[in-house]
């Protein structure tokens, strides 16, 4: 089976140097077959690829999106029977739009072993604005189409401008992960788990945490290969963040068991006596049977929020947030918070906040800034200012 990635981003944007840090550090050891598509001018982009050792194959037909399904089609299919390769990456023209390639290739993927494993779109983060007024019919297209968006020169871009880029793009595709972080400052093994897993859902991870009452790596198997079992006796991961995003540090201590819920009825006692047939006044639903875990009926009373962002918070003030999140209820109950900011100077905070306990720890950047907050009653409006 052949993985196929395509590239796609307007002339500029930055595809030539995100497909090199993929193939220099991700999948150096792949036998990798790279299709460009210029528009005019081949082999422009040759050198360094032919340097680190690829095959590469050149189509002289033009541009993509004009002789596609026949030409592009054929030639895609040559190169997988010719060459046989782990993974094609195509980088389009420029002025290509995303979705004939992606049927292109779907179109190849019914006739050959193939799978459409990721659909990049590099984005100019200075440039998007003026792109999208402009160019409307390639550019929106392009990022429409893509499963992960990846801004480039978000190191040299002033941080409005990103945030200006970021909400463009989100209004046209809710749902691609953004990669805000300078991509200079990720390693391509980062950039291509999200290429390929681009849905990395914290908050369901975080509130099926809660609901399960923090134990629900006990008898399944994780998926980052770290036997969490042990984790509980040793500690080892003590200061570093595991690869699944799940948090291994705080699974012993977040159901309510010292802290106290807002209705002011102390829920370890339940079990005897107090409120056993009557409501609490506190409108969580302190059911026996679920009373062990976590003192709440999950599914019916906590809720999520989350956020991804792609600006900076000093340390400062990320600690008085938490502060207000964990000792107040300006922003409703909240339960549980975690998640990862960079600061002015680009260190990246990652942290985790209980009822009445805060961490704040410093850890890799990741793709882009992320918030998740679990709790009852959450003032979303008022959390979401918070953050901003
Ligand atoms: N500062 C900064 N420069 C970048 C970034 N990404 C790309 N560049 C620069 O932008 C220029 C164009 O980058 P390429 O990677 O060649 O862009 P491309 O999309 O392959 O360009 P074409 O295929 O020729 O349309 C180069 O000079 C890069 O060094 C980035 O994230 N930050």
């Amino acid at each position: 089976m052949t993985k196929i990635d395509i590239i796609s981003g307007f002339l500029g944007a930055g595809k030539t140097t995100f497909i090199k840090k993929l193939l220099e550090e991700a999948i150096a050891g792949e036998k990798v077959v790279l299709i460009e598509n210029e528009f005019g001018e081949i082999g422009i982009d040759g050198g360094f690829l032919q340097d680190s050792g690829i095959e590469i194959r050149e189509m002289n037909s033009g541009c993509i999106c004009c002789s596609l399904v026949g030409d592009f089609g054929r030639s895609l299919s040559e190169v997988l029977t010719k060459y046989e390769p782990d993974r094609v990456i195509i980088e389009p023209s420029g002025v290509g739009k995303l979705s004939d390639v992606m049927k292109a290739v779907c179109d190849v993927a019914g006739e050959i072993d193939v799978v459409l494993n990721g659909s990049v779109t590099v984005v100019d983060a200075q440039k998007c604005k003026m792109y999208m007024k402009n160019f409307g019919e390639f550019f929106n297209n392009q990022i429409e189409s893509a499963g992960t968006i990846v801004l480039s020169r978000t190191d040299v871009a002033d941080a409005d401008k990103v945030a200006k880029a970021v909400e463009l793009i989100r209004e046209k595709n809710p749902k691609a992960a953004v990669v805000t972080t300078p991509i200079g400052r990720l390693t391509g093994a980062q950039l291509l788990e999200i290429i390929e897993k681009p849905t990395d859902d914290m908050a369901a991870e975080l509130l099926e945490e809660v609901r399960q009452g923090h134990h629900h790596h006990e008898d399944e198997e994780c998926c980052c290969g770290h036997d969490h079992e042990h984790h509980h006796h040793h500690h080892d991961h003590e200061d570093e963040e595991c690869c699944c995003g799940h948090d291994h540090e705080h699974h012993h201590h977040h159901d309510h068991e010292e802290g106290e819920c807002c209705c002011g009825h102390d829920h370890e006692h339940h079990h005897h006596h107090d409120h056993e047939d009557g409501e609490c006044c506190c409108g969580h639903d302190h059911d026996h049977e679920h009373h062990h875990h976590h003192g709440h009926d999950a599914d019916e009373v906590f809720t999520s929020w989350g956020l991804e962002t792609s600006r900076s918070v000093s340390l400062e003030r990320l600690n008085e947030i938490l502060h207000d999140l964990a000792h107040t209820e300006k922003y409703g109950t909240v339960l549980r918070a975690k998640g990862m900011l960079p600061d002015e100077n680009g260190v990246w905070h990652y942290f985790d906040m209980v009822p009445e306990e805060t961490e704040v720890r410093e850890g890799a950047p990741i793709y882009t800034g992320k918030v998740c907050v679990i709790g009852s009653g959450l003032k979303e409006d008022d959390l979401k200012e918070l953050f901003h």
